[in-house]
């Protein structure tokens, strides 16, 4: 069997380490290099609390590109480190598959037509929860029918970005479907700034970080008389491997940058 050579950018994250569990679980998977702040020339296996790797850890993506044959960069990092680690692997003709969030939409754009130009397969999915993706197809679905909607999000205290990426591709989703709406009172005025939260489109997003959270999103909708609310939980970062696997699978055989989840589930 020919195994699919995947390098893992923030292995020791709370994400990178649940998706070295994953691929220690798939014969088809092999964990050629980790990519790390720290640790440069030791093993996976020399840091404490990680499956049994061989592979060598490097602090330097060129360099780790250079020496290591890898088909899949698989990066859960931060969004600046992110955004270079997917233009650097696509330049280098290794598939990336992004977990990080925070991109602006100029770095998306940017690292779409890089990834057609050189014909190399990417996926960044904001959410790899097949949950998550499904919450957020219903919402776009039911934004034909209530156009008035707020998106509250609720992730743990240690979360870099806001609102998260999950939130703002709802609310892109959404606009797909609804005209565009400026939302309350027109008069409306905010006696504490930020009271409304982030403003999408007249869409509000409000983002909430608490110990004791993981991720977790309601998408409420509001009509005469009455309110549907959509929710989503992920209690357990495991929610998110399938979908990192799915995109592994599809990644192989694309060409081009596929943003969301949504558009490789059958
Ligand atoms: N798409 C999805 O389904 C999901 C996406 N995410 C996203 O994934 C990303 C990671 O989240 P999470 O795991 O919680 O974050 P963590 O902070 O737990 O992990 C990030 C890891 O990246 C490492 N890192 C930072 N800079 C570099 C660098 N230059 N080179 C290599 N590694 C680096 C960090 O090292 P150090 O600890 O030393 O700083 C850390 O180990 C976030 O953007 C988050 O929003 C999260 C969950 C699901
Ligand atoms: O940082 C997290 O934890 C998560 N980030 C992603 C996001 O920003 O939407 C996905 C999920 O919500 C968990």
């Amino acid at each position: 069997m020919n195994k699919v050579k995947v390098v893992v950018a923030g292995f020791r994250g709370r994400m990178g380490s649940e998706a070295l569990r994953m691929i220690e679980k798939h014969d088809d998977l092999e964990l050629v290099a980790g990519l790390d702040m720290d640790n440069a020339g030791q093993k996976v296996k020399d840091i404490s609390g990680l499956p049994d790797f061989d592979a060598t850890i490097y602090t330097d993506i060129n360099q780790c590109l250079q020496d290591v044959q890898a088909d899949v960069l698989i990066d859960l990092t931060t969004p600046e480190v992110g955004y270079l680690h997917t233009k650097t692997a696509i330049e280098y003709g290794v598939r990336p598959v992004v977990g990080t969030t925070g991109f602006t939409s100029e770095q998306l754009e940017e690292l779409t037509d890089l990834a057609e130009e050189r014909g190399v397969g990417a996926v960044i999915a904001p959410n790899f929860a097949i949950g998550a993706v499904l919450m957020m197809e219903f919402s776009k679905w039911a934004a034909k029918y209530f156009p008035d909607v707020e998106i509250i999000e609720k992730h743990h205290d240690q979360k870099l970005d806001a609102p998260s990426g999950t939130a703002v591709k709802t609310a892109e989703l959404i606009k797909e479907e609804r005209q565009s709406k400026q939302q309350g009172h027109p008069d409306e005025k905010e006696t504490i700034p930020g009271a409304r939260g982030a403003d999408v489109d007249g869409m509000h997003i409000h983002s909430v970080r608490l110990p004791g959270l993981v991720a977790h999103q309601e998408v409420i909708f509001g009509g005469p008389g009455e309110n549907l609310t959509i929710k989503h939980d992920s209690f357990h970062r495991e929610s998110f491997m399938s979908g990192i696997k799915l995109s592994i699978d599809h990644v192989m055989k694309l060409d081009i940058l596929v943003y969301g989840l949504e558009n490789l589930l059958e």
